[in-house]
C-alpha cells in the first residue's frame, strides 16, 4: 500500500515562523550565549534554519533519542542512541525538536539533561500536537500547533521517508 502526502503548512509559512521564533529567542537570550541541542534525526532541518535566525552567540550539539522506530505510534520506551559530545554544565541550553506528540521523548530527555546542571534549560519545537499529550512537558517556543494527524517533511519521517520535503504534509494512507 502506498501513501500520499497532503500539504498542511507551506514552505513559506514555515520560513516566516522560524524567522519570528529566531527573533524572539534573540531577544530572550540578550547578553547570553545559547547552546542548542538538536534532537536527531528529525530536529536537524529545523535546527539549521533556526540557528541562522538567532543573533546571539550559538553553539551546537546533537543527541539522538528514539521511541518511534519506523512506526506511526510511539513504543513508549525512549532510548538514547547518541549522547552529547560536550558537557552542558553552566550553559543556557535550548533543546530543538521537530515535534512534541505524546511528550514521552521530551519529558525523558529534559529529566536526563537537568541532572547535568545546565544554567537553564528551555525547549523549542517546530510542531506541537497538544491533543496527544500523555506526559506533561513545558514547551517554551512553538512554531505551530497541529491537529492529531501523522505529519512528515522538514525533518519528520514516515518509515525514514519524506524528511527532505520542504513543507509539512499529512500522510494519507
Ligand atoms: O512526543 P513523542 O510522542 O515522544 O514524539 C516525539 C518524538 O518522535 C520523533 O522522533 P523519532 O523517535 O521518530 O526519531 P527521529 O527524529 O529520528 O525520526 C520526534 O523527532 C520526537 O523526538
Ligand atoms: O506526526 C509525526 N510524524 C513523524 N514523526 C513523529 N513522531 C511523533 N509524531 C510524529
Amino acid at each position: 500500500m502506498s501513501e500520499t502526502i497532503r500539504e498542511l503548512i507551506s514552505e513559506e509559512d514555515v520560513a516566516a515562523k522560524v524567522k519570528e521564533i529566531g527573533a524572539q529567542i534573540t531577544k530572550d537570550y540578550e547578553g547570553k550565549a545559547v547552546h542548542l541541542i538538536c534532537v536527531l534525526k528529525g530536529g536537524v532541518f529545523f535546527t539549521c534554519e533556526l540557528a541562522k535566525r538567532i543573533e546571539v552567540p550559538v553553539s551546537l550539539d546533537f543527541m539522538s533519542v528514539s521511541s518511534y522506530g519506523d512506526d506511526t505510534k510511539s513504543s513508549g520506551v525512549v532510548k538514547i542512541i547518541k549522547d552529547l559530545d560536550e558537557s552542558i554544565e553552566g550553559k543556557d541550553v535550548l533543546i530543538v525538536e521537530d515535534i512534541i506528540d505524546s511528550g514521552r521523548t521530551l519529558s525523558y530527555l529534559i529529566e536526563v539533561l537537568k541532572q547535568r546542571n545546565p544554567a537553564s534549560i528551555r525547549l523549542c519545537t517546530l510542531l506541537d500536537k497538544p491533543e496527544r499529550r500523555v506526559k506533561d512537558v513545558k514547551v517554551d517556543y512553538v512554531c505551530f500547533n497541529i491537529p492529531d494527524e501523522f505529519v512528515v517533511g522538514y525533518g519528520l519521517d514516515y518509515a525514514q521517508k519524506y524528511r527532505n520535503l520542504p513543507f509539512i504534509g499529512v500522510v494519507e494512507f
